[in-house]
């Protein structure tokens, strides 16, 4: 489902005649397969933000190919990306990324709207999608209105609406107490059992590393260890 192939990347810092190099991936592949939970461990700075940043497309790799679903996303230009981001992959972030001025319902309505999907359906869904993470009570909410643990729900309704094969995410647990991850990672499991949802998720937390069907560990900018852990 996801294939990575002697992915490398750097970044270049400071100005011209004065760069330094900053090597940050050194030759990773792997493969995630449809339906799995793999998880991505590593210290701070081993360049996990990055590889997760790069599957998303969100920069371009230096050297390498990333396969998703059969499309080598490392080569598609800006407008083809979007587009293949709003059918293929869902996000999930720590900081939850919710639109402050927006109600949870419109927070988790709005990919439908990007999708073009009409007024009368996106209402249907969205209603659906809400009651799904518990939260259809709280629609009109705004996000400073919602605990830690609901504006992920919100977030993850949001990464849930278009139908995502893959969510990937970034330290999802990352701002949330140890009762409400523990939720939280149930209900992970609860949706790559149910709905058979592939998930990619980073995080230097133990308890979030334990999910993983599978585990990598990064160092440096290498995988330094592969292992099943269920
Ligand atoms: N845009 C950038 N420009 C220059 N250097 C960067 C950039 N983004 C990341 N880096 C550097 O790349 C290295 C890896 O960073 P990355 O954020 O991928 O690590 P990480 O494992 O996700 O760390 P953390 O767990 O602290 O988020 C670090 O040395 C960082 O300083």
């Amino acid at each position: 489902m996801i294939t990575i192939n002697n992915l490398s990347h750097e970044f270049v810092i400071g100005k011209k005649g004065r760069q330094t190099i900053i090597p940050v991936l050194k030759n990773i592949s792997f493969k995630v397969e449809k339906g799995e939970i793999m998880t991505i461990v590593g210290r701070s700075g081993s360049g996990k933000s990055t590889l997760l940043n790069l599957v998303s497309g969100f920069i371009r790799p230096k050297d390498g190919e990333i396969w998703i679903n059969g499309t080598k996303v490392s080569e598609l230009n800006e407008a083809k990306l979007a587009d293949f981001r709003i059918h293929h992959l869902g996000f999930i972030f720590q900081s939850f990324q919710l639109i402050p001025s927006m109600t949870a319902f419109q927070n988790v309505e709005l990919p439908l709207i990007l999708k073009g999907v009409s007024d009368r359906e996106r209402k249907q869904q969205t209603e659906e999608m809400l009651e799904r993470v518990g939260l259809l009570e709280y629609q009109d909410h705004y996000p400073s209105e919602l605990s830690g643990g609901q504006q992920q729900r919100v977030s993850i309704a949001r990464a849930l609406i278009v139908n995502p094969p893959i969510i990937l995410a970034d330290e999802p647990t990352g701002s949330l107490d140890s009762e409400t991850e523990e939720d939280l990672l149930q209900f992970i499991k609860e949706l790559n059992r149910d709905l058979g949802i592939t998930f990619l998720i980073i995080t230097h937390d133990d308890k979030v590393a334990e999910i993983g069907h599978r585990t990598i560990e990064l160092s440096d900018g290498k995988i330094v260890e592969e292992g099943v852990l269920v």
